[in-house]
């Protein structure tokens, strides 16, 4: 079955989209997700100019071949915006031998283990009370598990918070990527102060835990700010309120810090919605030293290579959770809900619910119940795109803010 075209699709329905559509010989369809938030545009190049060619004649069954042709092949080995491109090709080659096959991809990888992907969603207020009415709306709309990020006295914005309380819409979550419009696209930049932010995240677990009791999982976000030391620090603080997780307390590149943050706390850590590779992952999984596997499929390489990391985690008893905020496309969550049915290393999926111009133009198949995920039985990852409705959300600059402390330093944002 041969591939006959690749084309890259761009939108931006409420925000930035890269959709790559492979077509094949018999006219079998299959689309991946590229988006790389705030880098859009390069992954689409890369797509265009230097993958599609090579696509066009291969045979779209060959799904391992062409990532290791494309990996491989490439020389230049991982990065961002190789591993956006490598994994659009394999969501949307395995999209297509679904489709082929007549069966939900998750029917491909062993079928299910579950009869639902177990999803957080993101809860967050300015202050204590907004983020209590912020939590009751998520256990409303069925949630069973969520993230907990508030608002620091002295700080004016602080990552992970709505900025209203009406937020985006009717949603009460948070985009952290801003429209800059065309003529001077800037990052906004924030503010930063990590001895505030940790004098004040146990208060915040202590009224949460008191208002909702100790069932409810409860997740939080560092989001790359602080040292090992600190990170250390707040995990002990964190330990009475039993948190499911601490994510990306230390910046991901050094797998080292890690050991530290573990030698002295129990909350368990998760990381790597910015890695790339099970490379980033080796030191981190042989030495057990995370819980949780942040990956999203979108950024390390697709279901191929997503399918091999969590069973290497398994192997050490480590679980996945899923990266699923909306700059994952509906394409890039649909991959993650097959595998997150089809691993039995299963932690977590992140969900964030994408804005109603977002699912006009991704047509899904997936649905949310009593706090569940499922993919649908729809063959392939069941999420096809309307190129009328694409059309009509032109790519808008928009860039993740950069954060500064009050002395003027960049800071990890
Ligand atoms: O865990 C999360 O969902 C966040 O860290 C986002 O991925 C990040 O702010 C970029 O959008
Ligand atoms: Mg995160």
């Amino acid at each position: 079955m041969k591939i006959t075209a690749a084309d890259v699709v761009v939108t931006s329905p409420g925000r930035n989209f890269v959709t790559l559509r492979i077509t094949t010989e018999d006219g079998l369809t299959g689309l991946g997700d590229a988006t790389l938030n705030g880098r859009e545009l390069a992954v689409e190049a890369y797509l265009r100019e230097h993958v599609a060619p090579l696509l066009l004649g291969r045979d779209a069954h060959a799904v391992e071949d062409t990532w290791q042709y494309l990996y491989r092949g490439a020389y230049w080995r991982r990065g961002p915006v190789t591993m956006a491109a490598v994994a659009a090709v394999d969501m949307a080659l395995w999209d297509i031998k679904g489709k082929a096959a007549g069966m939900p991809v998750y029917q491909l990888l062993g079928g299910a283990c579950r009869t639902g992907a177990l999803a957080y969603g993101h809860a967050s207020g300015r202050d204590i009370p907004e983020l209590l009415d912020s939590v009751r709306e998520h256990l409303a709309d069925g949630f069973r598990a969520v993230r907990i990020q508030s608002g620091i006295p002295g700080l004016d914005s602080v990552y992970g918070v709505a900025a209203s309380a009406a937020g985006d819409g009717d949603r009460y979550d948070y985009e952290p990527a801003r429209r800059t419009g065309a003529a001077h696209p800037r990052p906004t930049e924030e503010t930063w102060d990590t001895r505030a932010y940790l004098r004040h995240m146990p208060t915040v677990f202590e009224a949460v835990r008191h208002t909702f009791g100790p069932e409810l999982p409860l997740l939080h976000d560092g989001h790359h700010r602080m040292t090992p030391i600190q990170a250390a620090r707040l995990g002990k603080d964190l330990e009475p309120y039993d948190l499911f997780w601490l994510e990306d307390a230390t910046p991901g590149e050094d797998q080292g810090a890690l050991r530290l943050i573990r030698e002295h706390t129990t909350t368990p850590l998760a990381i790597g919605e910015v890695f790339n590779s099970v490379h980033d992952y080796t030191t981190l999984l042989q030495e057990r030293l995370i819980d949780y596997v942040r990956s999203a499929v979108t950024h390390t390489g697709g279901i191929t290579a997503v399918r091999k990391l969590l069973d290497m985690a398994a192997v050490y008893g480590i679980k996945s959770g899923m990266h699923g905020p909306t700059d994952i496309s509906p394409v890039g969550m649909a991959a993650a809900l097959h595998l997150d049915l089809a691993v039995h290393n299963f932690g977590i999926q992140e969900y964030m619910r994408h804005a109603p111009d977002t699912l006009e133009v991704f047509r899904t198949s997936y649905r949310f119940e009593d706090g569940l995920l499922h993919p649908g039985e729809a063959p392939g990852l069941g999420v096809e795109l309307d190129d009328g409705a694409a059309a009509r959300f032109p790519y808008e600059p928009a860039y993740l803010p950069v954060n500064r402390l009050s002395d003027g330093t960049v800071h990890d944002w």
